[in-house]
């Protein structure tokens, strides 16, 4: 199968994409490693009684993250992810409440479950991957199966550890209008698609910036509640407004609308993230909490953007250092750091706070 815009092949990426589509309605899927694992797999936040009836084999398990595992006090933590034996206390409710920790604080008293103790194989990290794909919790229902189970779509492992750089590489330009912004007179926005319909990413640029020079330009990676609704619990409304007047009062440049909502973890998942600050943790607690890292984000598609833009190197807009590392390794040349802070309010004062703390942001 090949691409409607090119050559690159693309049956790998539809693949993980149909079965993202699977796990998000609460179907199973099947997932092989090189090594020979086969896995039949399901998404654990769905886990309940009926769904648990292919589960039922010995060798049956839980598959969380070290993060996830850490925070539920599992021993050993042998690698990433960890993996419970379904058995004893692990019912469908119990799993739910392992995978989703907004209710942790009225559920001390849990367990005690035992931990394989051994090396994670590729399927089951794969599997994990996968629901991070689907934006679900990174949390897994796993059996060994056998090769062609129930006529299950089956997935390569190999498929989702590559998916993200993949989608990356075949992103195309499908869109491209005159959109006249408050800000912004001059503006286009532009829209790029990856070969198998996944998510797409919008690109705003501003004036007719040279390819030849250092383009001015931001990542900005999308928030619906501070973009749409004017949340004051973070900073991203005025960056996003702020970085457009700047970028318009500099005469021209680039800004990147990423779909990386919750810093890559989902729009559903930063809800239950917020539901955890409210009890207390923090941003980067919250992540973890979760199961996932602090920051999900990759860089290989705002670099590739920048590329299908005609653009090598970039002025870049942040506070973030990361995103300077990260577009670097993606293959653009960052000359500058341009800092981008706004005032904080009482709802946002300890969430930028944080930033500057834990995440190396330079505020
Ligand atoms: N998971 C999670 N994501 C958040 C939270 N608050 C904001 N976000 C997301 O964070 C992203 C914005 O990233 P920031 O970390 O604020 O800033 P940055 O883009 O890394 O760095 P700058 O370039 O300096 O702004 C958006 O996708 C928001 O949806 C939160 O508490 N938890
Ligand atoms: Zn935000």
């Amino acid at each position: 199968m090949s691409s409607p815009f090119g050559s690159a092949p693309v049956s790998g990426l539809v693949t993980v994409d149909r079965a993202v589509s699977e796990l998000r309605r609460g179907l199973d899927v099947v997932v092989r490693d090189d090594d020979g694992h086969v896995l039949r797999v399901a998404a654990a936040e769905y886990a309940t009684p009926d769904r648990m009836a292919g589960f039922a084999a010995p060798g049956a398990r839980l598959l969380l993250t070290n993060r996830r595992a850490g925070t539920l006090k599992l021993r050993p933590l042998v690698g990433d992810p960890v993996a419970l034996p379904l058995a004893g206390p692990l019912d469908a409710a119990t799993i739910a409440s392992l995978a989703d920790p907004t209710a942790d604080l009225d559920l001390p008293l849990r367990g005690p479950f035992s931990v394989l103790r051994r090396a994670p194989q590729a399927a089951e990290f794969a599997a994990v991957k996968l629901m991070k794909l689907a934006r679900l919790l990174p949390a897994a229902l796993a059996v060994d199966a056998a090769a062609a189970d129930d006529g299950l779509l089956a997935v390569p492992a190999a498929e989702i550890t590559a998916y993200d750089l993949a989608a990356a590489r075949g992103l195309r330009i499908v869109s491209d209008a005159r959109v006249p912004l408050a800000d912004a007179e001059q503006s286009r926005i532009i829209g790029f698609r990856p070969p198998d319909g996944g998510i797409e990413h919008l690109a705003i640029l501003i004036g007719d910036p040279p390819r030849h020079l250092p383009v001015l330009g931001r990542l900005h990676s999308e928030c619906f509640t501070g973009d749409l609704l004017g949340s004051l619990k973070c900073d991203c409304g005025e960056q996003l407004r702020g970085a457009i007047r700047a970028i318009a009062e500099a005469g021209g440049g680039v800004l990147l609308y990423l779909a990386q909502e919750g810093r890559g973890i989902g729009l559903m998942n930063k809800l239950k993230a917020y539901r955890l600050q409210d009890q207390g943790f923090d941003t980067v607690e919250a992540n973890e909490r979760l199961g996932f890292d602090p920051d999900e984000r990759v860089f290989q598609p705002a670099a590739e953007m920048l590329r299908l833009l005609g653009f090598d190197a970039v002025r870049l807009l942040t506070n973030n250092p990361e995103k300077v590392a990260g577009l670097t390794a993606s293959g653009i040349n960052v000359v500058e750091r341009v800092p981008h802070a706004f005032p904080a309010n009482n709802h946002n004062e300890f969430y930028l706070a944080t930033k500057r703390a834990k995440s190396g942001h330079l505020l």
